[in-house]
């Protein structure tokens, strides 16, 4: 649900703290929360639980020392602006590469993603497809609704933000009451955890990536420091308790052994629902689990590829006259598209990914242009995340360890639950 990555244009001072908080929750939650049962599969609940409210806490530290450093620059000022200025001209390129690879890496994701789920839809219907035809219909049907205009974008995020919402409470609502605790308390399979806690960090940092977000928060309540905070906070602790909620909905309605074979199948989002559902009693709340990682898959696609899609009409000087957004549609779409196309099943691959070129612009430049800011402004009065240096040094080690879990991971020198 990546959504209004850069919303919030037209708006106002004197916002409601909601609209902030959805803003944040919406861009959070979206494809790295199918990844989370999966790669948590190996170190299973308790663990999962304990991994994702480190990580919750190093996003929302990493998010407000972002807001710290953005707040000593007038509201508009975009996070090139910011790099540029505070910390010089490489790692304004370091900065600038690593979210053009985030949003490319993200957008294939979701089109892997989308593929599989649409086809499950398909099946379900009787129809079979080639999945890697299905992701070309999800992304070429999407892409369209981004070429129109933001505004079409808009209009259909909140649409889906909408289904999103009662289609979770009735499916995962009925997960939840359906759970087995044994199942999340005592799992089957083999008797090795903690090892796998490693290799799965990076995809609960994706899972809290809302970075990109925070100029537009600024933008949109100029300098309100104490609205923005609460609104930081309140997005990222909706999307920490959505996970939870997930969490116990999955891990406790299919076995620990059982996602061994999920994840032999590729841990894709498809595969993952067909699990559930198998569980599911009824019909009818099988539609609604289904609809709702279609609409989850469908609105993050929108997000993110509207990111991506500004982000390089921006780099090229493409107009928004027909052409030049055709021309920023076929450099947004095509590539991830062909990926798609040669790839159709690397959602988890892809999400790892992200995840490790998040770590740079989502974690460690914000803990730096936090530092040189407080070094530039000594007596600064405005906002200032507690804790000193101390805290920015935790977030760049978080930031860095969870990049060397990934390496490792690739490596295979990390255990990796199989
Ligand atoms: N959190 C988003 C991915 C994301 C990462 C980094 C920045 C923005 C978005 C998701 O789970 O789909």
């Amino acid at each position: 649900m990546a959504n209004h990555m850069n919303g919030a244009k037209h708006r106002p001072q004197g916002q409601s703290l909601l609209g902030g908080a959805m803003i944040i929750a919406g861009t959070t939650v979206g494809a790295g929360m199918f990844s989370l049962p999966v790669v948590g599969a190996g170190m299973w609940f308790g663990y999962s639980i304990v991994m994702l409210l480190g990580v919750w806490f190093c996003m929302l530290m990493s998010g407000l020392l972002l807001l710290e450093a953005n707040l000593h620059f007038e509201p508009g000022a975009s996070f090139d602006t910011l790099t540029r200025e505070t910390l010089g001209q490489f790692w304004r390129v370091i900065n600038g590469v690593s979210i053009a690879f985030v949003l490319y890496i993200l957008t294939y994701a979701y089109i892997s993603g989308g593929g599989s789920i649409v086809n499950h839809s398909l099946s379900t219907l009787g129809v079979t497809l080639p999945q890697s035809v299905a992701g070309l219909i999800f992304a070429a049907v999407l892409a369209f609704i981004v070429l129109i205009s933001t505004k079409a974008v808009d209009r259909i995020t909140t649409i889906m933000l909408g289904g999103m919402v009662m289609t979770f409470f009735l499916a995962i609502g009925n997960l939840l009451i359906e759970i087995d605790t044994t199942k999340l308390v005592s799992p089957d399979g083999e008797s090795r955890y903690l090892p796998y806690l490693l290799a799965a960090i990076p995809f609960g940092l994706a899972s809290f990536g809302y970075h990109g977000n925070v100029p537009s928060l600024v933008k949109y309540y100029g300098k309100d420091a104490n609205t923005i905070v609460k609104a930081i906070v309140v997005g990222t602790c909706i999307a920490l308790i959505i996970y939870v909620c997930w969490l116990v909905a999955t891990m406790g309605n299919i076995p620990r052994s059982q996602f061994a074979d999920v994840i032999a199948k590729g841990g894709n989002i498809g595969v993952l629902v067909e699990a559930l559902s198998g569980v599911m009693a009824s019909q009818w709340l099988n539609s609604m689990l289904t609809l709702f990682a279609n609409l989850a898959v469908a609105s993050s696609f929108l997000g993110v590829t509207l990111g991506l899609f500004d982000y390089l009409a921006d780099l090229f000087g493409f107009d928004d006259s027909r052409a030049g957004r055709m021309k920023t549609a076929a450099i947004t779409f095509i590539p991830p598209t062909i990926l798609g196309l040669l790839f159709p099943n690397g959602f988890i691959i892809a999400i790892g990914f992200a995840a490790l070129a998040a770590t740079v612009w989502a974690v460690i430049v914000p803990a730096l242009l936090a530092y040189k800011v407080r070094q530039l402004y000594p007596n600064a009065t405005g906002f200032k995340v507690p804790g000193g240096t101390p805290l920015i040094a935790v977030v760049v080690l978080f930031g860095m360890i969870t990049a060397t879990c990934h390496l490792l991971a690739m490596a295979d020198i990390l255990p990796v639950f199989k």
